[in-house]
């Protein structure tokens, strides 16, 4: 069993994404649910974020309120480091451990592999050892301000900010095995993703495996355009140790360095 890394920016479609891999059978494990988890009443997280930014951010029953403490970190570097600091070895332990499940039930048998959604694996860089692959949704920058706003129904001061918290699409995409651009309509992506061959040779073990061994990539005409895709040099993990290839879209080639 190998694992599959799906990250992105906020809103840009990670979820959407992971939809299709569900549909088609295959787990996925999402770290937003995770870090859902690691904050209930009781648990290590709780009782450490109720030390550090106290009472104001629980509701009466002992509920973390998420909006009063989004409001706190995404205004602050410093809080969120704190925050991050508390959350994140317990979320990527949590991930882990629903990973080991996965494979002790057996539930990859007909795919050889699981998906984990992870909004800050460049950020915090803790689960790239793990990573056999790594996809990057994208979408235009001005589509990914407008869906966070309707989704949260959000100022767009306060989407700015939490997209800011992040590191950039164009950075992120760099470092990817795979990028989704997930810009137009559902259905475009589904077809990438199914062009990826991560879903359509899930049955077939031995072609999976070579197609994710040769290093095939999606990346659209429309984002190649816009962002100059040149992933860095191994960076001793195995998610980075590539060779050389070249990815094919629509029908162009286009040479990578690795
Ligand atoms: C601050 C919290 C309470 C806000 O909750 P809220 O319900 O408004 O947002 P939600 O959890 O659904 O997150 C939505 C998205 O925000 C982004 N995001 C969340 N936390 C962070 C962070 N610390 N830094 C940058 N982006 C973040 C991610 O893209 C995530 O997918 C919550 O995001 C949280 O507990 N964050 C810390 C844990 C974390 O880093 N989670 C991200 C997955 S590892
Ligand atoms: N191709 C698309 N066309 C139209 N709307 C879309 C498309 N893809 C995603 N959306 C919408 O955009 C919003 C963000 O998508 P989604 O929740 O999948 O992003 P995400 O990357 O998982 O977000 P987060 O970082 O907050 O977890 C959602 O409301 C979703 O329904």
């Amino acid at each position: 069993m190998f694992i599959v890394g799906v990250t992105g920016g906020i809103a840009t479609g990670k979820s959407t994404l992971c939809a299709v891999f569900r549909e088609n059978g295959i787990p996925v494990i999402d770290a937003d649910a995770a870090a859902r988890k690691v904050v209930e009443p009781g648990r290590r997280a709780w009782h450490r974020i109720k030390k550090e930014f106290g009472d104001a951010v629980f509701y009466d029953d002992g509920q973390l309120n998420r909006e009063a403490l989004g409001e706190i970190i995404f205004d602050s570097v410093e809080k969120r480091r704190k925050l991050n600091e508390i959350t994140h070895q317990e979320i990527y332990g949590e991930m882990l451990w629903a990973a080991v499940r996965c494979f002790f039930q057996g539930k990859y048998t007909s795919h050889q592999f699981i998906v984990m959604d992870l909004p800050l694996l460049f950020e915090s860089g803790t689960m790239l050892d793990f990573l056999h692959k790594i996809i990057v949704v994208t979408c235009e920058e001005d589509l990914q301000l407008q869906r966070l706003m309707e989704r949260n129904s959000m100022s767009e001061a306060k989407a700015k900010k939490r997209i800011s918290a992040q590191m950039s699409l164009e950075r992120k995409c760099e470092q990817a095995h795979f990028v989704v651009e997930n810009s137009g309509t559902i259905q475009d992506t589904r077809e990438q993703v199914h062009t990826c061959a991560v879903i359509s040779h899930t049955k077939d073990t031995s072609g999976l495996m070579n197609r994710i061994h040769s290093g095939h990539h999606v990346v659209s005409q429309k984002y190649r355009m816009r962002c100059n895709i040149h992933p860095p040099a191994g960076q001793g993990n195995r998610a980075h140790n590539k060779s050389p290839s070249s990815i094919h879209t629509y029908g162009q080639e286009l040479k990578i360095r690795r």
